[in-house]
């Protein structure tokens, strides 16, 4: 593992701004941010209490609809928390990382199974491009081209910061 120099908590800070704007068109009541477990779970957290919103952040699992759930399976951390109604909510995901679009499909299969949300968006921290699958955020705080066996890591130090590891893929 290496550390790379890309400041995750100026990142975060652009992610917020990012995200206010995002939610200022929606009456806030019908809008509720969803945080794809693990590294988007702890955003769609800080995010909501740096934005006062009301209520609890959901998180989604994308384990039960993943495409390599035969490879992958399920931990026992991995589980879907929307602790509020979707049918008529905006619904806007958070991630840490996106790639090939695949996690953001299955959250979104995973998602249609608790009701039906007026409009789904997505913002993430970092996208490195690779798309495999038509997805796209409305907004990205950074965007960057990573060797395919090149992972990036958000992690989270003991203060709660975030920070990013560069790791080579198994
Ligand atoms: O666009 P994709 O190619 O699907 O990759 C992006 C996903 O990969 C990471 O999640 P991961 O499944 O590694 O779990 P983690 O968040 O717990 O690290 C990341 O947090 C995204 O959810
Ligand atoms: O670089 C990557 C690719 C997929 N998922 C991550 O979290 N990082």
């Amino acid at each position: 593992m290496s550390t790379l120099s890309l400041d995750a908590e100026a990142l975060y800070a652009e992610l917020l701004r990012g995200v206010a704007r995002l939610l200022r068109p929606a009456n806030t009541e019908q809008a509720a941010l969803v945080g794809v477990w693990s590294g988007g779970a702890w955003l769609a957290e800080r995010l909501h209490a740096d934005l006062r919103l009301p209520g609890t952040p959901g998180v989604i699992s994308s384990a039960l609809h993943r495409d390599d759930f035969n490879e992958r399976g399920m931990a026992t951390s991995d589980a879907t928390k929307l602790p509020f109604a979707i049918d008529g909510r905006h619904i806007l995901l958070i991630d840490d990382v996106i790639y090939t679009g695949r996690t953001t499909r299955a959250v979104i299969n995973e998602l249609f199974d608790f009701g039906r949300p007026a409009s789904v968006t997505l913002a993430v921290l970092v996208d490195r491009g690779g798309r495999e699958l038509p997805i796209e955020p409305a907004f990205a705080a950074a965007k960057l081209t990573l060797p395919a066996p090149q992972r990036l890591a958000l992690a989270r130090d003991a203060a709660g910061r975030f920070t990013f590891a560069l790791e080579d893929a198994a």
